[in-house]
């Protein structure tokens, strides 16, 4: 049996592994001031953190348990890749202010916050950062959706949503809303 902190297979992808030796701080100059545990070399990241970006995302649910899909336009990151609708927060949002605006200016729908309501997360490193992405339901709003940035628009139903090719942070979301609509 291995010992807690040794990483086997099977639930760590990446392993770094870096030979420089850091001094080890403890307790305030740790920057922890009581009550909490500093980090133990066995769960200290070997590497630097990446940037944590919040983005805002909803799963549009139709009439007929259908979720709407967005084309990522060519020339962007992830072009061609079909995703949820949404986007970044911009400091002082809170995420439905987020998605409300984003929804306003993407689609030109109207979308008031009691009809968000949260499914899961996605959690995922890309390789400049970690990107953290609330997903949202919501099956009511006021206006037609409208492709306003140019973007392809799909209304796909759940069982579906493999046929589409999608960011890889988004492919843990699938199951959650097959479980939600099949
Ligand atoms: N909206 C949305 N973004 C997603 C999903 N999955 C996923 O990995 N992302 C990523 C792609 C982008 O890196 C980021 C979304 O930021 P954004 O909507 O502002 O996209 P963007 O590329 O236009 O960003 P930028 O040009 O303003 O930097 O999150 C998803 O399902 N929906």
């Amino acid at each position: 049996m291995l010992p807690t902190g040794i990483i086997s297979s099977g639930c760590v992808s990446k392993l770094h592994l870096s030979s420089e030796v850091k001094p080890v701080r403890f307790g305030a100059e740790a920057g922890y001031e009581s009550g909490v545990a500093p980090p133990t070399q066995a769960t200290r990241s070997p590497v630097p953190p990446l940037k944590l970006t919040v983005v805002v995302a909803v799963a549009l649910i139709d009439t007929d348990n259908r979720i709407l899909l967005a084309q990522r336009p060519e020339g962007k990151q992830l072009a061609g890749l079909w995703e949820f609708p949404g986007g970044k927060l911009e400091p002082g949002e809170r995420p439905e202010e987020t998605l409300i605006r984003e929804l306003r200016e993407e689609l030109g729908i109207t979308v008031k916050e009691p009809c968000l309501a949260p499914l899961t997360f996605a959690s995922h490193a890309y390789e400049t950062f970690h990107l953290l992405m609330p997903l949202y339901i919501c099956r009511r709003w006021e206006g037609f959706v409208q492709p306003l940035e140019g973007q392809a628009l799909k209304w796909v139903k759940a069982q579906e949503l493999r046929s589409y090719p999608m960011p890889p942070a988004d492919e843990p979301l699938i199951p959650f809303l097959v479980d939600l609509l099949v």
